[in-house]
């Protein structure tokens, strides 16, 4: 077999992990291989002041592993501030599995992913996320205290996604309200993109709500099953960011308001529950100058967080409900202020969970 050794040299010229954009003063970034699972895995702990990182598991068929790392980058930096927005004693970290979570994974696989979790001794939880299950974290569970996520039967908080689907459908609300003065959505045209665990628990919602729900999804099984449960309409054209609708709901994957999208998009209001839906912080900007209103993703999206925190501090559902429920006033208060000092809404929710951050280490260093 030839194989292309890239010389120490050359790899330090370009500065694969370090140098990459995303990277944020990250604490930790473990790269985990095993050979009989075939398991290849980057786990990222971004910041532990506030708490232990918490993030869930991403499996994903990633095109190379530079997008995988670059993935896990963003999205444990995201749960870094997520959980210092919601007023959680978390940090923020994530993993990413490379490869097909349909073909490729095994409980083996998950199992060996556990303890490569479990050797770091609780600096990072895991729990689930695309691709992944409460019976995979149930698996993860076997080899290591350190996942939360697992099943009601086993003493878990269960499956997530309902809670973040609350939280999402909170935001939204807020958001509605600042924009058109009035939170109901009665008759409200809403996009669901990606009508996965969290997009689908969001139609209900909205549906019992009286909005009209518009949804696309790149798996048509998905879209048939959705069809067949819900008064929704399946969006049959080529270009959804184009399609007039009052909201849009990111519940896919991130970065789709990017350079292509931003001046398409036809919402006055995006609330969803896609991590990292800004590519870079300019089309936030760029939203706002078009008078969209943007729900920060990592604030509204929470509810699965809180939900799985709830594992760590012994909280009960009700606790549980009122923390979700909130994300509608936090949601009104940053839209208010980011408005009052001329940011985006974006940059006004970071600004208060990195000050969240510094207070704490601070006190850590007294
Ligand atoms: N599950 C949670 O509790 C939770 C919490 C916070 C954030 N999130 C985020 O919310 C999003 C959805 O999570 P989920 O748990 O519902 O995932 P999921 O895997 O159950 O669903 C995602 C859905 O999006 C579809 N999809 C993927 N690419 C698409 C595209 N380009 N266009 C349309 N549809 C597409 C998939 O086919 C799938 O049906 C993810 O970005 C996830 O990181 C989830």
């Amino acid at each position: 077999m030839d194989l292309k050794v890239i010389s120490s040299k050359e790899l330090s010229k370009s500065d694969p992990v370090f140098g990459q954009l995303s990277f944020d003063n990250h604490e930790q970034i473990v790269f985990c291989h095993d050979k009989d699972t075939s398991l290849k895995a980057i786990i990222g702990i971004h910041n532990t002041v506030l708490g232990p990182a918490l993030g869930g598991t991403r499996m994903w068929n990633y095109a190379t592993e530079s997008d995988a790392l670059n993935d896990v980058l963003r999205l444990s930096r995201g749960m870094t501030f997520k959980s210092a927005i919601s007023g959680l004693n978390l940090g923020g970290g994530k993993a990413v599995i490379i490869g097909d979570a349909k073909t490729q994974k095994t409980p083996e696989l998950m199992r060996r992913f556990g303890e490569f979790v479990d050797s770091l001794g609780g600096r990072y939880i895991t729990a689930e996320d695309v691709g992944m299950s409460t019976d995979d974290m149930d698996v993860v569970r076997e080899v290591t205290s350190h996942v939360v996520g697992v099943s009601e039967s086993k003493g878990g908080s269960g499956n997530p996604s309902p809670n973040t689907a609350y939280g999402v459908f909170m935001g939204m609300k807020a958001a509605a309200k600042y924009k058109y003065g009035s939170d109901v959505l009665e008759g409200k045209s809403v996009l669901v993109q990606g009508v996965g665990s969290v997009g689908e628990a969001l139609i209900k919602h909205l549906l019992k709500e009286g909005a009209k729900v518009i949804v696309t999804d790149i798996n048509q099984e998905r879209l048939e099953i959705v069809k067949n449960k819900y008064d929704v309409v399946i969006y049959e054209g080529n270009d959804i960011y184009s399609q007039a609708m009052d909201i849009y709901a990111p519940c896919a994957l991130g970065a789709t308001i990017n350079d292509d999208t931003v001046n398409k998009i036809k919402a006055q209001v995006i609330a969803g529950s896609a991590n990292n839906q800004l590519a870079e912080d300019r089309h936030g900007e760029m939203l706002q100058e078009k008078g969209i209103v943007y729900a920060p993703d990592f604030l509204i999206n929470a509810g699965g967080l809180i939900n799985v925190y709830a594992e760590i501090e012994n909280c009960d559902k009700q606790e549980t409900k009122r923390k979700t429920e909130n994300i509608y006033n936090t949601t009104l208060e940053i839209l208010e202020r980011a408005a009052e000092n001329g940011v985006t809404p974006n940059a006004a929710a970071l600004k208060i969970a990195k000050e969240r951050i510094l207070k704490r280490k601070n006190e850590q260093l007294k």
